[in-house]
Parts: C-alpha cells; sequence; structure tokens
C-alpha cells in the first residue's frame, strides 16, 4: 500500500517500541507520549550518576510521567465528552429539523455553525498527534481531518447555491453518527468503561458509513463545479502583477481525483484496525 499505510505502520511501529520500554505509569495514555519516552531513555542511558542521585532522578522522571501522562488525560477526557456533546448536538438537531419541517431543505442551514465549531476544534486532533499524545498517524489523522475541513469551509459554507443538496446530508449523517461513536469510544476507553457495543459500532459502522460519507462529499463537489465555474470563485486569473494563476474549478476536480488513491488507504487502515481490535489479530506491516 502507498505512503499512508507505511505512516501508519511507522506510528503503530513507534507505539509498540513506546510499550516496549520500562513499564508506564498506571494512567492510560502515558506510554503514548514521545516525552514519556524520553524522560526514559534519558534516565537509562545515563550511567554517570551515583546510587542516591540516580534514584531521585528516576523519582523525578516517573512524577513527570505521570504528570504529563495525568494532564494528557484529563485534556482528552474533557475534549472527547465535549465532541461527543457536540455531535450528539447536531445529530438531535438534524432529526428535530427533519421532524418538524419534513424536508432536508434548509436543513444546512439551520445546523451550520455547530457544524462549523465541532469540526474546526476537530484540527486539534492533528496537534494531539503532533505532540504524541495519541499514537494515531500524522498522516492519516491530517488527511481525514483537512478534507472534512475543506468541505466544510471551501465547498459547503462558500458555495451557497450547493447546500440543499441531498448529497449534504449523506455526508452530515455519515460524519455525525461516525463522531459520536468515535468520540464516546474514546471517552469510555479513557475511563477503562467501554462497553463492548461502542467498540463493535467503532469498528463495524464504518464499513458502511465511509462509503457514504464519501460519496456524500464527492457529489456535493461535484454538484458544485458549474457554479464554480461560471462565476471563477477563488480563482486567479492571468495577467496579474505575481504573474500567478489559479483554477479553483480545477483545483476541485483535482481534489476529487485524489479520493481515489487516498479513500482505499484510510478505508484498508480502518479495516486492518478492526481485524486487530475487534479479532486480535497482530498486523504485520510489510516495509516495501
Ligand atoms: C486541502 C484538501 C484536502 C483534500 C483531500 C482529499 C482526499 C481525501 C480522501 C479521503 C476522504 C475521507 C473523508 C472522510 C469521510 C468520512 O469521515 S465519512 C464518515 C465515516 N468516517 C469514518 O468512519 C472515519 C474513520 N476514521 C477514523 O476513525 C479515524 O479518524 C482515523 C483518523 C482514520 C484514525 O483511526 P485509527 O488509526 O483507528 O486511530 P485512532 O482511532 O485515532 O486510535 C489510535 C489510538 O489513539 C487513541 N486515540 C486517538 N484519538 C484519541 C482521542 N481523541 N482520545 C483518546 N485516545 C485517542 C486511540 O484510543 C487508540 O489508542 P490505542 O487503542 O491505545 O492504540
Amino acid at each position: 500500500m502507498g505512503r499512508l499505510t507505511e505512516a501508519a505502520a511507522a506510528g503503530g511501529g513507534a507505539s509498540a517500541a513506546r510499550s516496549a520500554g520500562p513499564p508506564p505509569a498506571p494512567l492510560p495514555l502515558s506510554s503514548t507520549s514521545p516525552g514519556c519516552a524520553a524522560a526514559m531513555a534519558s534516565s537509562e542511558e545515563d550511567g554517570t550518576n551515583g546510587g542516591a542521585s540516580e534514584a531521585s532522578e528516576e523519582r523525578e522522571a516517573v512524577g513527570k510521567r505521570r504528570r504529563l501522562g495525568l494532564l494528557a488525560t484529563i485534556w482528552l477526557t474533557f475534549y472527547n465528552i465535549a465532541m461527543t456533546a457536540g455531535w450528539l448536538v447536531l445529530a438531535i438537531a438534524m432529526v428535530r429539523f427533519y421532524m418538524e419541517k419534513g424536508t432536508h431543505k434548509g436543513l444546512y442551514k439551520s445546523i451550520q455553525k455547530t457544524l462549523k465549531f465541532f469540526q474546526t476544534f476537530a484540527l486539534l486532533e492533528i496537534v494531539h498527534c503532533l505532540i504524541g499524545i495519541v499514537p494515531t498517524s500524522v498522516l492519516v489523522a491530517g488527511v481525514q481531518v483537512s478534507s472534512r475541513i475543506f468541505m466544510v469551509w471551501l465547498v459547503t459554507h462558500s458555495i451557497k447555491p450547493i447546500q440543499n443538496e441531498e448529497s449534504v446530508v449523506l455526508f452530515l449523517v455519515a460524519w455525525t453518527v461516525t463522531e459520536i461513536t468515535r468520540y464516546s469510544f474514546y471517552t469510555f476507553s479513557l475511563l477503562d468503561h467501554l462497553p463492548y457495543f461502542i467498540k463493535w459500532a467503532r469498528y463495524n459502522f464504518f464499513i458502511i458509513l465511509y462509503p457514504v460519507g464519501v460519496a456524500g462529499e464527492l457529489l456535493t463537489i461535484y454538484a458544485a463545479l458549474p457554479y464554480v465555474k461560471k462565476t471563477g470563485m477563488f480563482s486567479i486569473r492571468l495577467p496579474n502583477k505575481y504573474n500567478v494563476s489559479f483554477d479553483y474549478y480545477y483545483f476541485l476536480l483535482i481534489t476529487m481525483a485524489s479520493y481515489i488513491p487516498l479513500f482505499p488507504q484510510l478505508y484498508f487502515h480502518m479495516l486492518r484496525q478492526r481485524r486487530k481490535v475487534l479479532h486480535g489479530e497482530v498486523i504485520v506491516e510489510k516495509d516495501d
């Protein structure tokens, strides 16, 4: 598989390497931080100190590890609860809208503020990977989050005539169900009380919801093409003083084409995660 898989494998390897080190502090996320790993490595490699100072340094390192672990755990618990609540609010708003109006027309407009807020907040997921408090591959999280941000801000928000397309409902429903499941999975995992049905839902719903969401996104971009071509929005035409040109219409076409190599990689990544988590399979990634 291509670069995404390699990166995911690298993430898994890093995580495995971390867990192969000395026993982690008894906090769910303490072993996932590179900061922790660095602290462990330095206290092991530095053989110049005497017994007493070595012991106190070791205690200090354990304390630091625990503090970092505790802070990360508190932050992630707060983040996941907030995100679960946000997507639940969105789900309730969508159901209520449909029950009251009996149509999807106007749905996007009525929920857009909440959607924009919580989907933009999800940029923190990339930060979580970068600072090492979660072991997800930066590349996998980056593609996932940036494609959502792109859909929210540069497509649906910016191109008003497409907001009432059925395809918008398609990806909104797929995203909402996925995120309620995913964030509640993380929350309960952190609290060490993960009900099996949430774990099952996290690693089964995506089989249908991922293609549904992607279909909704692609159909929405497709619906936007005539408007973008007609208005020339976000495009820069020559001649101009910087001698630069950019055509948003072609950018959208290229983005649609990029789903062809990228989406299967995300999907197969999730299928591998599913085998690992639900069936306990040890996945050995090939170096190619
Ligand atoms: C500029 C334009 C760019 C355009 C690009 C276009 C190309 C795009 C192509 C692809 C488009 C995709 C669009 C997406 C559409 C949809 O979402 S449709 C709806 C269906 N979607 C899904 O089902 C999404 C599935 N994806 C995911 O679940 C994840 O987002 C993931 C990023 C793919 C990562 O999954 P996975 O590798 O399983 O890792 P994690 O779940 O993150 O878990 C790894 C470990 O990390 C822990 N962890 C992660 N986050 C947290 C957290 N917030 N809090 C606590 N813990 C966390 C997690 O518990 C795991 O821990 P361990 O069990 O200890 O390993």
